[in-house]
């Protein structure tokens, strides 16, 4: 899937993003089609039609060269060139042996549609010039015509007839499909967006604003079951050493190792993120206090038994939490619950780092 992605993944631009992908996909539409077309004319042995076929597959090669302009954050080149392939293959296909009579020149029509939807708003004029100039061939070709190759001409009536036919329902299939596609896209799009703003990009772990609306949540869950909630806050101990130490670069890797650590040692049902800098939250529902800390001790351990790697150095890590839990008969809500964790965490520092700490 990458190649639909290419070019979008950088864009701060929802609707950049989205028109890159659509240009992407449509480069994957004309390349389809040429080679669907390519394939049934290949396969007719009418010559006008080989002929047509060959014409039009060179315009293949084209389409990396669109998804590689979106990779490099040339766009705007990208969304010319795809439209480039599109008409040149269309226009050879009509010129080199299918003509006009069979209504081929309809994909002309389609063309200054697409590019409406295909350009951002920002770029009006250029969509705008490129959509005349499809209607503008399209009305040509209806009002003057090409012949087409001879041999075609021979074909008996039914057989041009349903090649006609074969050619308006491919034109539509490809406005439908394309159309489906970049919507799909689009949503994906947005999902991902959805998911990024939840996320700590350095550890992939939930970040503070999704750990603080999902802690709402559990605690509101809590009230309504009537069960415990444990919240665990984590901090590294001595983490500015490891910066001083060993450079910025190596801290970020050990929070990422940390990151893993979590994600290897908590159980399914819990939820790890990091609240920022060196300093990560655990939500436990359903887990009592004891539970809750001999959880949260287990993570502690393995980090102490198993130094960091930072390329070929070690680096001893501990980490020092605070648990709190939240009891049917607690007033209070998440927030009240994490400062109870925090101070935990100051008399887990107090003591000596390296330990777990529960609130009183
Ligand atoms: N590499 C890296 N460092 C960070 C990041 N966020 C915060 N820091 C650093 O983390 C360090 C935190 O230092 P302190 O708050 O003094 O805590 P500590 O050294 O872990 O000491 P204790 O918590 O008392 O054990 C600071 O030097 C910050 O610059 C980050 O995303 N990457």
């Amino acid at each position: 899937m990458d190649w639909l992605w290419a070019g979008a993944r950088s864009q701060a631009s929802v609707t950049t993003r989205r028109k890159i992908m659509q240009v992407n996909l449509g480069a994957a539409g004309v390349a389809l089609t040429i080679l669907a077309y390519f394939a049934y004319y290949q396969w007719s042995g009418n010559p006008a039609l080989v002929r047509t076929g060959w014409a039009q597959l060179p315009f293949v090669l084209g389409v990396p060269l669109v998804w590689r302009l979106n990779a490099q954050g040339r766009d705007q080149q990208a969304r010319w060139l795809v439209f480039a392939l599109a008409m040149g293959g269309t226009l050879a296909a009509v010129l080199a042996g299918i003509g006009t009579a069979l209504g081929a020149h309809i994909y002309f029509l389609l063309f200054a549609v697409l590019t409406l939807a295909f350009f951002p708003l920002a770029q009006w004029r250029s969509a705008l010039v490129l959509s005349l100039c499809n209607a503008l061939i399209f009305l040509a070709f209806d009002q003057w015509g090409w012949p087409a190759h001879a041999s075609l001409q021979a074909l008996p009536a039914a057989t041009q007839k349903s090649i006609s036919q074969s050619l308006v329902v491919g034109c539509i299939t490809v406005a439908i499909a394309l159309t489906a596609l970049s919507e799909w896209a689009a949503d994906l799009n947005e999902q991902r967006l959805l998911a990024l703003a939840d996320t700590d990009a350095l550890t992939g772990l939930r970040n503070r604003r999704a750990l603080l609306e999902a802690l709402q949540g559990e605690v509101a869950r809590a009230r309504r079951s009537g069960r415990p909630l444990s919240v665990a806050v984590l901090d590294l101990d001595h983490f500015k050493s490891v910066n001083d130490h060993h450079g910025h670069e190596a801290g970020d890797q050990v929070l990422r190792q940390f990151a893993e650590l979590m994600r290897r040692e908590l159980r399914g049902y819990d939820t790890g993120g990091r609240l920022g800098g060196e300093e990560f939250v655990v939500l436990m529902p359903d887990t009592d206090l004891a539970l809750a800390v001999a959880s949260i001790d287990r993570l502690r351990a393995a980090l102490a038994a198993r130094p960091l790697a930072w390329i070929d150095e070690q680096v001893d890590m501990t980490v020092s939490a605070g648990v709190a839990c939240l009891s049917a008969e607690d007033e209070g809500d998440g927030s009240d619950l994490l400062r109870a964790a925090d101070l935990a965490l100051y008399a887990a520092k107090r003591d000596g780092r390296n330990r777990v700490r529960t609130a009183l």
